[in-house]
C-alpha cells in the first residue's frame, strides 16, 4: 500500500487504485499506467521512461502528484528498475510547476495536504537510490524546473521558448528553503542567489551556461540522448554510486526532514494571506488573459 507521511494516499486525494492499468510489455516487464503518468519499462536495459501526461501545462495538481509518489513507490522497489528517464507527453511543456489552483481559494487544511505531498515528491525524488534523468522536453518554470533539479542528470531540448528556472518571486511568492538548496547545490550561491531574486527562467543557451542544465540538445535527439546518458551511468556499480549519492544529498533532504511540520505551517500561513492570494489570483488571470 503506498502511503504519504503514514497516511493512505488513495483515500486522501481521492485516487482510485481502479485507475490504473497493469499489463505486460513486450519484453515481459511489468507496465503500470495511471490516468496522468505513464511508465514505458525497458526491462532488458532496466529502465523506465516516466511521461507526465497531465494536460494542458503537466502543474502538478494533488492528484498528479500522488499518482507520481505512488509510480515512484513502485519503481524504487521494483529490483528490475535501475534507472528513471522523466519526460513529458505534453507538447512543449515539461511541467508549468505547481497547480496554483491549489494554492487559491482553498483552506488551511487543503494547503497543508498540498504541500505534504509536493515535500514528499521532492523527497522521493532527490533521495532515489535510482539514476534519474530528466529529458526537459518543454518549458520547465518553478515546480517543474524543481522537479528537474532532483535528477541526476538534465538534458534540455533545444528550443527558445523551453524556459527553466524558480521564477517563484515573478508570482510574488518566495521559493521554500529546500528549492533554493537545491538549487544552490546545482548552480552555486552566486548564481542562486540572481537567479531567485529575479525569478529568472533560463532559455537554453544560458541554461546551460549558468549549469541548469548538463547538455542541450536537437529536440529530435533528447531521448536518445538520455538513453546514453543513462547507459555511461548505469555503468557504475549500484552500491558505490549510491552511497556517493546520499552522501552528496543527505544534508540536504534532512534539512527539510527535521523541518517538515514547521515548513508545513509556514507555507499554510504564508500561502493563506490575502495579499498573496491576491497575487496569485492576478497572475492566473493573467495566464488566462494572455490568450484573448
Ligand atoms: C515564510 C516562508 C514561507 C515559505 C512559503 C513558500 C511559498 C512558496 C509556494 C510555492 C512555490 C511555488 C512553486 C510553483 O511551481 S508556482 C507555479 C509557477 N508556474 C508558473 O509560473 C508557470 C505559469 N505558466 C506558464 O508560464 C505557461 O502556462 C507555460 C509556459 C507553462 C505554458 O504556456 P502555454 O502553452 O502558452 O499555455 P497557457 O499559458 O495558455 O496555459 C494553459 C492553461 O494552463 C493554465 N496554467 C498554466 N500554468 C498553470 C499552473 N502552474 N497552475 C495552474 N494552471 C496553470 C493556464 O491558466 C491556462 O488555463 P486556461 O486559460 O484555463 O486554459
Amino acid at each position: 500500500m503506498a502511503l504519504l507521511a503514514g497516511r493512505t494516499v488513495l483515500l486522501r486525494a481521492g485516487v482510485r487504485l481502479g485507475a490504473e492499468a497493469a499489463t505486460r510489455g513486450g519484453n515481459g516487464a511489468r507496465r503500470f499506467a495511471s490516468h496522468r503518468v505513464l511508465v514505458e519499462p525497458d526491462a532488458a536495459a532496466g529502465i523506465a521512461t516516466i511521461k507526465l501526461k497531465n494536460p494542458p501545462v503537466n502543474s502538478l495538481s494533488l492528484e498528479f502528484l500522488t499518482e507520481l509518489i505512488i509510480c515512484l513507490e513502485k519503481l524504487e522497489n521494483d529490483k528490475t528498475f535501475r534507472g528513471i528517464i522523466l519526460t513529458s507527453d505534453c507538447p512543449g511543456i515539461f511541467s508549468a510547476g505547481l497547480d496554483l489552483r491549489e494554492m487559491c481559494g482553498k483552506n488551511p487544511a487543503h494547503y497543508a495536504e498540498y504541500w505534504r505531498a509536493v515535500q514528499e515528491i521532492w523527497l522521493k525524488l532527490y533521495l532515489s537510490n535510482m539514476v534519474l534523468v530528466a529529458a526537459i522536453n518543454g518549458a520547465s518554470p518553478a515546480g517543474g524546473c524543481l522537479m528537474a533539479l532532483t535528477c541526476d542528470y538534465r538534458v534540455l531540448a533545444d528550443n527558445p521558448r523551453y524556459r527553466i528556472g524558480l521564477n517563484e518571486t515573478l508570482l510574488g511568492i518566495i521559493a521554500p528553503f529546500w528549492f533554493k538548496d537545491n538549487l544552490v547545490n546545482t548552480i552555486g550561491h552566486r548564481a542562486a542567489d540572481r537567479a531567485l531574486q529575479l525569478g529568472l527562467l533560463f532559455p537554453p543557451t544560458e541554461a546551460l551556461q549558468v549549469g541548469m542544465v548538463d547538455q542541450v540538445v536537437p529536440e529530435d535527439q533528447i531521448h536518445s540522448t538520455a538513453l546514453s546518458v543513462m547507459s555511461q551511468w548505469l555503468a557504475i556499480p549500484d552500491h558505490a554510486r549510491q552511497l556517493t549519492k546520499s552522501m552528496m544529498r543527505k544534508a540536504t533532504a534532512d534539512h527539510l526532514i527535521k523541518q517538515r511540520e514547521a515548513d508545513i505551517q509556514n507555507f499554510v500561513s504564508f500561502i493563506s494571506k490575502d495579499s498573496i492570494q491576491k497575487s496569485l489570483q492576478v497572475y492566473l488571470e493573467k495566464l488566462k488573459q494572455k490568450k484573448h
